[in-house]
Parts: structure tokens; sequence; C-alpha cells
């Protein structure tokens, strides 16, 4: 029965765990083994100051079907809590968004459409009200409903589910990835070290995304606005003003600069913002890749698992993408590779 160790306690780590923990039947008699490897753990990850929105973004070249699959998962995931009494521990909440595009190529990145409730475009006057005062006009606008799962209640609420199923945790920093999966007793190694993967794999198609945000008292606000073209601003219940993305960009402290663009630019979606007292302000560095890798490799009798680059999407597609990592497992114990 094979041991299984998970590097990382973002939300694709905790998630993977979980899918393996609850999933993954062995001869149905010996409960399986899996253990959390992490450096650090919630509140200290790159979800915990985000604000969890369900949205597909920053992703690189992903492949869109394979976006749509695991961004689908996730939202089939938080509407079963949503509908279930754990909404409020897990930090779920249902919310109507508007996203906003200027691109003169597509309208908003709207594939998947039909995972969200409701979604309908804007008019040519509801896109004018956005509009008023714009140089750069946006030229095509989403109004829906989704989810918002802020990590800092998800991620407990998932690790309190890991620990009562059985599941072990072990707060480590891995410096060498090759002689752990050498030498380590575990037989199943996921990797979901996220940024981290830059050095573990040396992996220089890993980069970080940095992200600043600053948190508002605005117990007003109860709809989500963003906008997708460079410089784009984004309002989220409740409430993360956003947001800078620096590719390449590893300072993780607030700067007053960003912090100004910040507030200007939601203030102008929604000027009511001006008499919020801003609560703190938040530097979090997204995992971006030129594409988000899900794969496997074989270490001799050993299998390593690759989950990690998910940029400014990890929340967004953790639930699909532990879908994909424990049919891995389960074709290699079919394959009786294990
Ligand atoms: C400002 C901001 C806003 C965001 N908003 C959203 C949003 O609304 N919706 C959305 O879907 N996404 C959002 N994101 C993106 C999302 O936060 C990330 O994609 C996601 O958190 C990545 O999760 P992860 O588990 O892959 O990596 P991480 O959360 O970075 O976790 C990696 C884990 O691995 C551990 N680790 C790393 N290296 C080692 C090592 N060598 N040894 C042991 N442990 C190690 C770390 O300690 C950590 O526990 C946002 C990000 C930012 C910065
Ligand atoms: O800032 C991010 O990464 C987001 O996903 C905002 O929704």
């Amino acid at each position: 029965m094979p041991n299984i160790a998970v590097i990382g306690a973002g939300v694709n780590g905790v998630a993977s765990a979980i899918k393996i923990l609850e999933h993954y039947v062995n001869d149905g008699k010996t409960p399986i083994k899996v253990t959390i490897i992490s450096e650090d753990f919630t509140p200290n990850t790159t979800g915990d100051g985000s604000a969890g929105l369900w949205g597909p973004y920053l992703l690189g070249g992903t492949s869109q079907a394979k976006v749509y699959k695991w961004s689908k998962s996730m939202h089939q995931f938080l509407e079963k809590i949503w509908l279930s009494e754990d909404a409020g521990e897990a930090g779920v909440c249902l919310l109507p968004c508007i996203r906003l595009s200027t691109s003169t190529v597509d309208t908003v990145e709207d594939f998947w459409r039909d995972i969200v409730y409701g979604a309908v475009d804007l008019s040519k006057e509801q896109l004018a009200a956005y509009n008023k005062g714009r140089s750069v006009k946006f030229t095509s606008g989403l109004s829906f409903v989704t989810y918002t799962s802020e990590p800092i209640k998800l991620l407990p609420y998932l690790m309190k589910r890991f620990t009562r199923n059985g599941g072990v945790v072990v707060r480590k920093r891995i410096t060498d990835l090759d002689a752990f999966v050498a030498d380590s007793e575990y037989d199943v190694i996921v990797n979901c070290s996220g940024l981290g993967s830059k050095t573990l794999l040396n992996d220089d198609q890993m980069y970080a995304v940095r992200g600043q945000v600053s948190r508002v008292r605005a117990n007003w606000i109860f709809s989500a606005v963003l906008d997708e073209s460079d410089d784009g601003n984004y309002i989220i219940p409740n409430v993360v003003l956003g947001g800078t993305h620096q590719e390449r960009d590893y300072n993780t402290k607030v700067c007053q600069n960003d912090r100004r663009m910040i507030v200007d630019g939601c203030q102008r979606y929604i000027p009511g913002l001006e008499h919020t007292e801003c609560l703190f302000d938040w530097v979090g560095l997204r995992p971006g890749r030129t594409q988000l890798r899900l794969e496997a490799e074989r270490r001799g009798r050993k299998l390593l698992i690759h989950n990690y680059g998910h940029g400014g999407s990890g929340v967004t597609l953790c639930w699909g993408c532990a879908d994909d990592v424990l049919n891995i497992l389960l074709a290699a114990k079919n394959g009786s590779k294990l």
C-alpha cells in the first residue's frame, strides 16, 4: 500500500492531499497514509491574503480545455459547500460579478461562461457607464454570479477535513528534492510547492507575479468588479481592492505607489470607497509559469507528480487539478506500478 507525501500546504497541496486520502482506495481494508510536508501553512501561504474569487486569471499558455475542466470542478465543489452547512466556516460566498475587458481581439475570457450562473454580456449603454472618463475604453463586459472562497478560511476548513480523516502533517523545508524522493520512506511524492518549484526543480519557466492588494472595511459592497486590462483594478468582497500583477518582481514589501494606484483606481469604479477604512495592505507572489505543470515522472520505483504554476488561479483550479493528481495515481496503481 503506497505511502504518499504531498509537498506544500497551499490550496493545491491541501486539495491534492484530501482527494488522495478520501478517494484512493487500495484494498479497501488498510487506510492509506498521506502526509502533507510543508515549510509554511495557512495563514502564511500565497492564497491567504487573496479574496479567492473564482475566475481563470494569469495562466500563461495553459490550455483552455484543461482550465475549463479544472475550474468547473472547483465551481461544482464550491456549489456543494455553499449548499451545505459548511459555507460560513469554509468562507464560501455567492456573489454577482462584472468582468470588463479592453481587448480588441476577443470579449471577456468567457470560454467558461456556462460554468458560472446567468452570464450575460453588458449592453452598449451599460458599458458606456463604465467607460465614463476613461481614455482606454472597455470593449466588452460580462455580468454573472459566482463564488468567492477566501483561503484564510478555506484552508483551515480543508486542513481540519484532512487531519480528521487521518492525514498527517509535518512542518519541514525540503532542500533537495532528488534526495528526498530517493531516500525518503514515501512511494509517491506530489509536488505542490508553488513558486518553491523554481528552486526545488531549477524550473526556469517559473516566475513570480507580484500581487499587492488593500483590504478595506466596506460591508455595503456585495458584488465584484474586475478590469481585466493590463493595469486593471478589481474590487472583490469582502473587500479586497486590487491589484498589481508585476511579472518577475519578487519584492514582498508593500509599495506606497502601488497602494495609490490600487485605491485611486478602485475609487473610479466605486467612488464611495473614498470613505472606507483601510484595514491592511498585503503582497503575495503568484506562482507564474509559462503554463501550469500537472504531470508525473517516474523516479526508479517511485512516482513524482507535479502540480504547480497556477498563477492567479490557484483557488479557481485547485479542486480540479487535485482530480487529475488522483487520476494519475489511480492509473499508476492500475498499471500496478505501485
Ligand atoms: C494578491 C493575490 C490575489 C489573488 N487572488 C486570487 C483569486 O481571487 N482567485 C484565485 O483563484 N487565485 C488568486 N490568487 C492566486 C492564488 O493565490 C495562487 O495561485 C495559489 O495560492 C497558489 O497555490 P499553491 O498551493 O500552488 O502555492 P502556494 O500557496 O504558494 O503554496 C506552496 C506551499 O509549498 C510550500 N513550499 C514551497 N517550497 C517548499 C519547500 N522547498 N519545502 C517545503 N514546503 C515548500 C510553501 O510553504 C506553501 O505551503 C491570488 C494571488 C495573489 C498574490
Ligand atoms: O489577483 C489575482 O490573482 C486574482 O485572481 C484576482 O481575482
